[in-house]
């Protein structure tokens, strides 16, 4: 029965609640409860019992309340984190503010946000563009694994200091299995997402066969051997006197004094999620939204030429753009915000769970429930912007045409104590990528083709682009 003092709603029925529909987009269905409950209301989905916040302020509100800090007992973070407390993303409690505490002081050491990362980020950004440019130039093509590729290897380089070739083969592995986790964790998943209690009841024959938990598991192990040879390398040519990188960071860390090159079975668990949520929360994400940048641009050649003006006026074709141009292409970085706000990559967050009885806004929320921030919501909502539904990048700039990057009611990293750990270095990928192509390539969509921005309405956690084809041209 639902507590008294929650906020409108109802939990609708017996076992069930009241799972979304999976033919409408997740923000349609929310929006339609919105009108009928108010800004904030309740839901529930299977055995999570939701506060769903659909205002910039009360999001600002609930995300940064000490006692909303926690996440939902998930399988599917459950599987990852090899049913342990461990790593950055679904951890909790002081695993989950020393793990990120740690992360936020290396990632800032190294650089992160700053011009250190800046020239391995502009050697990915060549290397992709030549890639493009030998594949992709003068006929329709899939913006493919190269994207991913760059991604990856930027993350690889912070970590271990390493890369891989587009052509690796052990690149290659990644990728495809980073994608075959995602589609079935935003599909078959949803089910023992939402009924945690189904992986104990059910046989594991039923598990493997119907959530392809078998295979998610074969792909963390496979992963995490990966993980664990690149380990293993750093703790036999380890300095301590002159840490490379994350890992070694870690290891230091954790390495026991008389035993510098021994992590504990629980110490190894977390270093491994926290290098595997490192990939998993920044290759997919940024790869994403480098893809919905390019639709975008070939769906809208006027702006596009008006960012190809721009960086034929500030930058020479003999380099690439780089932080120092940054200045001067502020209609560059609004047009990205612009892809951000529209593309909405994760449309209701990550959930938040209440570690804690919490009083919020006049309701009792009882510990255990959950909190849905709907930032597609904010960033379609007509009270922050002109034109919600139009591409506008003018919506972050001012009067003067200077770049307004802190809007009311944007969203695309959320907000509070967990707001993306990585959104420094997603922001300056995202402007050195965008601009290494689009110096490069015009971009268009295949004669007759009119190109569209629908996406998948069964895939909830992420607005991933549908696969598209585009006609890059060489400009320089
Ligand atoms: C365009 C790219 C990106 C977008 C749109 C994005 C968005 C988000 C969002 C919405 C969250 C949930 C915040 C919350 O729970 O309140 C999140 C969490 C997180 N992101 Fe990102 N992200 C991006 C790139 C990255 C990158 C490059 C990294 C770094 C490696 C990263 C690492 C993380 C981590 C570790 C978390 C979990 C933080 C925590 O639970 O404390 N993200 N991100």
């Amino acid at each position: 029965r639902k507590p008294t003092r929650m906020p409108p709603g109802t939990f609708g029925w017996p076992i069930l609640g009241e799972l979304p529909p999976r033919s409408i987009p997740i923000t349609e269905h929310l929006k339609n409860l919105k009108q009928k409950r108010g800004p904030i209301f309740t839901t529930k989905w299977g055995s999570h019992r939701i506060v769903v916040v659909t205002d910039y302020h009360l999001i600002k509100k609930a995300f940064n309340h000490p006692d909303i800090q926690g996440r939902p007992a998930f399988f599917s973070f459950a599987l990852f984190s090899h049913f342990k407390n461990a790593g950055l993303v679904s951890s909790h409690g002081s695993v989950w503010s020393e793990n990120r505490r740690f992360m936020l002081r290396h990632l800032r050491d190294l650089g992160m946000g700053k011009t250190a990362l800046e020239g391995s980020i502009q050697q990915e950004a060549e290397m992709l563009v030549d890639h493009l440019d030998k594949t992709c130039v003068g006929k329709p093509a899939v913006m493919d694994h190269s994207i991913n590729c760059a991604v990856v290897n930027v993350i690889w380089q912070m970590l271990a200091s390493k890369r891989y070739d587009i052509e690796d083969k052990m690149m290659q592995r990644y990728s495809t299995l980073i994608e075959e986790d995602m589609n079935i964790i935003q599909g078959v998943l949803f089910i023992l997402d939402v009924f945690p209690w189904l992986a104990k009841a059910l046989p594991s024959f039923i598990m493997n066969k119907v959530f392809k938990v078998d295979v998610l598991c074969r792909n963390r192990d496979e992963a995490y051997s990966m993980f664990k040879q690149v380990i293993d390398d750093h703790m036999a040519t380890l300095d301590p006197n002159n840490p490379r990188d994350v890992i070694d960071q870690l290891l230091l860390e954790r390495a026991h004094r008389d035993a510098p090159d021994y992590l504990t079975p629980e110490d190894e668990i977390d270093v491994l999620s926290i290098i595997g949520d490192s990939f998993a929360a920044g290759s997919e994400t940024t790869s994403s939204t480098l893809r919905w940048m390019i639709l975008y641009m070939a769906i809208n050649p006027e702006i596009q030429a008006k960012v190809h003006k721009r960086l034929d006026e500030v930058v020479p074709n003999d380099r690439l753009p780089s932080l120092n141009d940054r200045n001067q292409l502020q209609y560059v970085d609004a047009m990205l915000l612009e892809v951000m706000r529209l593309s909405s990559l994760v449309p209701i967050g990550l959930l938040h769970t209440a570690t804690a009885d919490v009083t919020f806004e006049g309701f009792e929320i009882p510990k255990g429930t959950s909190f849905m921030a709907c930032s597609e919501m904010c960033h379609r909502n007509p009270a922050y912007w002109k034109h919600p539904d139009k591409f506008y990048p003018e919506h972050f700039l001012d009067d003067e045409g200077k770049l307004d990057g802190k809007k009311e009611g944007f969203l695309p990293f959320l907000i509070g104590r967990r707001q993306c750990l990585g959104e420094s270095l997603a922001r300056m990928e995202l402007y050195l990528f965008s601009t290494a192509i689009l110096q490069r390539f015009t971009i268009e969509p295949p004669e007759g083709v009119t190109l569209s921005t629908e996406t998948n309405p069964s895939q909830m956690i992420t607005n991933v682009p549908l696969p598209y084809k585009v006609v890059l041209k060489r400009r320089i």
